[in-house]
């Protein structure tokens, strides 16, 4: 029986790999709805090659246009039609590859009706981990991860029992600006940023790789996915993200899974469990070329963002969706070349520090928490703006 898929955020870069992932097995997988944001070129091309039933655009004239070309398949827009593309009768998994927590609604959805869930949207888990993690245990829902470190961890665990794990080590590239001194950061551009010195990313994440927020939110998602106590779950620095990260057992044994900085691999096991199947776009790895390996200890001074993650990750409630929701407006700021990159870093914790809450918080108060955050960044990018045109 094929796996009936649905894909969120397929425009993107994720997305495009998924679908040569789904394209490479067309004995095993079926696309039978996506979603995409504003790239109706790209969405048309893969409604041609797919033929999916059911497909959501976050903007309404793509909606209309999509319709006249394709009259015999459903079309929805925005937040409300990704619930509706969620919730169709007959598919077996979800993939989110949306960026930010624009995903989450959705995912909540499938899980609640017990589709498995492929989860590259990191994003989702942090601002809302114990609830997904909750109902997903509720419903038998599978939530498989496709980040790549949280799918090496996901890979190694096979077989091997929790009470068995001592703790987790994520690894870290470092980032465009690993190498890079603070005050050298000060006067950084956009396209420095984006040159991630090993993976081929969407925008948005690679520029949380440079701040380091990437691999503060992946702490936390992996404190949801398997379980693990903050203390117990640890950083290195590894220039060669060869080594997708490693799990110590009770016995000092360090499991590792390595391989090509490719995401179709963890994409398609994500899609294939238990099964790994054949790769057909094979990317060449061979540890004699790469030759070492190097591993350093994480600077939480040089790398302030990292710190404040496990903070965040503790102190738990919504303070995790608000340093997400900071982050997520003033990436943008940056991208749209509104403030300046050590702005972002300031942005996001002078949100976390002016944020107060009481313990106990449910979804809708985290929810509403992820808004007020983003008005209030929104606010302060145009202060900025403001004081520096002055
Ligand atoms: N890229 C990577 O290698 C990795 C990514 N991730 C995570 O996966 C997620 C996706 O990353 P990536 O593929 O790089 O991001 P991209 O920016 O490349 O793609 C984002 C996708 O989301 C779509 N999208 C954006 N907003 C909406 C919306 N409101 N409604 C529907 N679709 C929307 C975009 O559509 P459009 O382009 O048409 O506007 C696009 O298809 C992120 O959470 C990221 O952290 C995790 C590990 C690795
Ligand atoms: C491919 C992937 O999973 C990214 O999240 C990657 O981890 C980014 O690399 P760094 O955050 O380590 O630079
Ligand atoms: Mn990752």
């Amino acid at each position: 029986m094929k796996k009936k898929i649905i894909l969120l955020g397929a425009t993107g870069s994720v997305g495009v790999q998924a679908l040569d992932v789904i394209a490479a097995h067309p004995d095993q997988f079926e696309l039978v709805g996506f979603a995409f944001g504003k790239n109706i070129e790209k969405a048309r091309e893969i409604m041609q090659d797919f033929s999916p039933k059911v497909v959501v655009s976050a903007e309404a004239s793509s909606q209309i246009a999509l319709a006249e070309s394709f009259p015999d398949v459903e079309i929805h827009v925005g937040n409300e039609g990704l619930i509706k593309l969620a919730k169709i009768e007959d598919y077996d998994i979800l993939l989110n590859a949306i960026v930010g927590s624009v995903g989450l609604p959705p995912t909540i959805e499938a899980i609640k009706l017990g589709r498995d869930i492929a989860l590259a949207n990191k994003e989702t888990l942090v601002v809302a981990g114990y609830t997904i993690m909750a109902e997903a245990a509720r419903t038998g829902s599978k939530i498989l991860p496709v980040d790549s470190e949280h799918a090496a961890i996901f890979q190694v665990l096979q077989g091997v029992q929790k009470s068995d794990v001592r703790s987790l080590t994520i690894t870290a590239s470092g980032g465009s600006f690993r190498d890079k001194t603070r005050e050298e950061l000060l006067d950084v551009t956009l396209d420095d940023a984006l040159a991630h010195p090993n993976w081929t990313m969407g925008a948005k994440i690679t520029l949380d790789s440079a701040t380091m927020v990437n691999k503060g939110l992946e702490v936390i998602e992996a404190h949801h996915l398997f379980g693990v106590p903050y203390d117990d779950i640890h950083v290195v620095l590894h220039r060669e993200s060869v080594v997708h990260s490693m799990v110590t057992l009770q016995d000092g044994a360090v499991l590792a899974q390595l391989g090509a900085t490719d995401m179709r691999e963890p994409i398609q096991y994500a899609l294939s469990y238990p099964k790994h199947l054949t790769m057909h776009h094979e990317t060449p790895f061979d540890l004699t070329e790469i030759g070492a390996l190097h591993f350093e200890k994480m600077d939480l001074v040089r790398f302030p963002m990292l710190d404040l993650a496990y903070r965040v990750g503790k102190l738990g409630g919504g303070y995790p969706a608000v340093y997400n929701a900071a982050n997520e407006v003033a990436n943008q700021a940056f991208q749209d070349g509104k403030i300046t990159f050590l702005e972002i870093e300031q942005l996001i914790t002078r949100a976390v520090f002016e944020h107060m809450e009481f313990d106990g918080q449910t979804l809708n108060q985290i929810l509403a928490s992820d808004k007020r955050t983003r008005q209030k960044v929104s606010q302060w990018v145009e202060d900025l703006i403001q004081e520096k045109g002055k």
